[in-house]
């Protein structure tokens, strides 16, 4: 005859140590936008445009509702940062060599002897150095920890079916 097997657990393990987090891949977290870097010092790219994909991770505690954040506010929350980007330019404000300049209706954008005039509603002025997807993760994920009470988030940006920044931040503790 068989051993009686061991009663099932009826409370988690406290001594296991769990942390949890939500990912959110939606189909709608994508911002069409243009833009050009700089890499290698002083070689600036053609200005371009990218189908940029976005995915975050949200990190903290279970709430009352036994969730780290609700899916539905992460993904309206991650929904209106994209969309603010979406046809746009988007241009980095700290550039060491790009300088950006904006009046009232166009944004000027030199480097070196190269100059670009857009509208200034299709410009995002962003404060980075460059818009890398790195850097522009960066700013996406600051964006959403001042939308949504989280420990951490983690952003990442697709510029291209596979090339992929990612930041991940944390509040100080
Ligand atoms: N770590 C990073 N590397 C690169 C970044 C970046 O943001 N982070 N960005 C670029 C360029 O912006 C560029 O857009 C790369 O895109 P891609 O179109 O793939 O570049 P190609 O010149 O190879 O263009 P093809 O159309 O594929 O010929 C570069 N690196």
């Amino acid at each position: 005859m068989n051993p009686s097997p061991d009663p099932l657990p009826t409370t988690p393990n406290p001594a296991i140590a769990a942390s949890y987090r939500v990912r959110l891949a939606k189909e709608q977290f994508v911002f069409c936008a243009a833009h050009f870097i700089t890499y290698a010092g002083d070689v600036c790219e053609p200005l371009h445009g990218h189908n940029y994909r976005v995915e975050v991770q949200v990190e903290g505690p279970l709430d009352e509702n036994h969730y780290v954040l609700d899916f539905i506010a992460v993904r309206d929350a991650v929904q209106k940062i994209t969309l603010g980007l979406d046809h746009r330019v988007l241009l980095p404000t700290l550039h060491p060599q790009i300088r950006v300049a904006a009046d009232q209706r166009e944004v000027t954008a030199t480097f070196e002897d190269r100059r670009w005039v857009f509208p200034l509603s299709d410009c995002v002025l962003l404060p980075i150095a460059n818009t890398t997807a790195e850097l522009l993760a960066r700013w996406i994920g600051e964006r959403l920890l001042e939308s949504i009470h989280a420990c951490s988030v983690e952003v990442s940006v697709d510029e291209c079916d596979g090339q992929v920044g990612v930041c991940r931040l944390s509040h100080p503790r």
